[in-house]
């Protein structure tokens, strides 16, 4: 089983991340994992955070020259302005001196350290200010900010250099809608397109439609407004029965939807064609199998079509496996929304910080990793193996001793 923890504030000294149940021998090196954490700084309509945020990673347990060793894999990412945030953030109570941070007017109640009392809709502000008992916002933003899915990302880059070294496969996500732009329909990124894809403002593989998601951006960024929209992930080349139909809690679109939705400001998943699927009639919704001869007398099997997107009762089927993520539009909204002042009780202006205008392309990344984590589970769960060589013998076999063989992909 794979496990997976992350630790850390927005504005704290670092982010921690561990992953634990990954076989030996995988290769990886922090150069990958910071090209990683470079592609979810990318994209059109970030705000000015990701201009100088150097996600400075450390791998400091379960690698050796460039091999995992089996054990858990250990990463901290330091926030760039940790300096600016020392003493509003600081874990001791008093600094080397013996002051208490908490001594009135040690920290000026202007600026950056000023409790936050307006807390923002959309935002976990005010629930979480009620649940916690805190009089203060900032506890709550500092941690259910999206600053977080930097580690998500780290450990995932981990989990999609197992994918590729044992079962072979890749994943890639691209934009499919921002706003009320979207790409034609049917646009699904070929294997091989994961740089394309970056290269595009949006990442978007759609350049026609990238155009007008960028300008619709602009629009929302003068209009003083934000924008949400949708991913989608696509992986290739995943061997047919990861996941299991016997158990609720075995099915591989649940563990998909489950971590999907745990990437903040995610409100929808679909599988394939998703909701689409819902208004087809059945001769149109599902996936025909058809016999495709192999060219030494047997034969191999494959779908016409891909609308279940590569998953039939909660198991891979051997096709390109699709999941799409909804993203609200960001919380912060820049034309202030109404909320209340809890110090005084007061209608109030919620508090417009620096913010991104649209992330969308971001948490296109960010699924990728989680995607690629629960993939990971799922194959050391069905394959077993200590170590990548075992892995690889033990999907070997099961592919050679297929009962019905699935069709090489083009
Ligand atoms: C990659 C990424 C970046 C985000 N950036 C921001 C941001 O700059 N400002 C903001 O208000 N919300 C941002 N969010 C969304 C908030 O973190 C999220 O809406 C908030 O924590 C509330 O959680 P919920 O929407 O899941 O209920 C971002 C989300 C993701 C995935
Ligand atoms: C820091 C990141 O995203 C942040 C996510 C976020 C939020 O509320 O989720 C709010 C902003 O934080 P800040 O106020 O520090 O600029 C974003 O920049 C990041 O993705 O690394």
């Amino acid at each position: 089983m794979l496990r997976w923890l992350t630790s850390g504030e927005s504005h704290g000294p670092a982010l921690a991340g561990i992953l634990e149940g990954l076989p030996a021998g995988v290769e990886i090196d922090s150069a990958q994992i910071r090209r990683a954490l470079a592609r979810r700084r990318l994209g059109h309509g970030r705000g000015a955070r990701m201009n100088f945020e150097q996600d400075e990673l450390e791998v400091i347990g379960g690698v050796r020259h460039g091999l995992t060793q089996g054990g858990p894999i250990a990463l901290r990412i330091g926030n760039t302005e940790w300096p600016r945030w020392s003493e509003v953030m600081a874990a001791d109570p008093a600094d080397a001196d013996g002051r208490r941070y908490d001594e009135p007017g040690r920290i000026p109640a202007r600026g950056r350290s000023a409790p936050l009392t307006r807390p923002r809709p959309g935002h976990a502000d005010l629930t979480g200010m009620q649940k916690y008992g805190f009089t203060d916002a900032r506890p709550v933003l500092e941690r259910a900010s999206a600053r977080e899915t930097a580690t998500r990302v780290a450990l995932g880059e981990v989990a999609r250099a197992f994918l590729a070294q044992t079962v072979g496969a890749e994943v890639v996500s691209h934009v499919v809608s921002i706003g009320t732009q979207a790409v034609a329909e049917g646009t699904v990124p070929a294997r091989g397109s994961l740089a394309a894809v970056d290269a595009d403002p949006v990442r978007c593989a759609d350049p026609e439609a990238s155009a007008r998601m960028v300008a619709e951006i602009d629009r929302a960024h003068t209009e003083g407004d934000t924008l949400g929209g949708v991913v989608e992930v696509v992986v290739h080349d995943l061997p047919p029965g990861l996941g299991s139909y016997v158990h609720w809690d075995r099915k591989l679109d649940a563990r998909l939807a489950a971590v999907l939705m745990g990437i903040q400001a995610i409100k929808g998943v679909e599988v394939g064609d998703g909701f689409e699927t819902a208004r087809r009639r059945g001769s149109a919704a599902h996936d025909e199998i058809e016999r495709v001869e192999d060219g030494t007398g047997g034969f191999t099997v494959r779908r016409r079509t891909d609308r279940a997107g590569g998953i039939e009762g909660g198991m891979t089927n051997g096709e390109v496996l699709r999941v799409r993520a909804a993203m609200k539009p960001i919380s912060t909204v820049p034309r202030a929304l109404d909320t209340i002042d809890t110090a005084s009780g007061d209608a109030a202006q919620a508090i417009a910080q620096r913010s991104d205008v649209c992330a969308v392309p971001a948490a296109g990344v960010v699924a990728e990793a989680m995607v690629a984590l629960v993939l990971a589970d799922a194959v050391v769960e069905k394959f077993g193996g200590d170590n990548v060589e075992q892995v690889r013998a033990n999907v070997r076999n099961y592919l050679d001793n297929l009962a019905v063989k699935v069709a090489e992909t083009a």
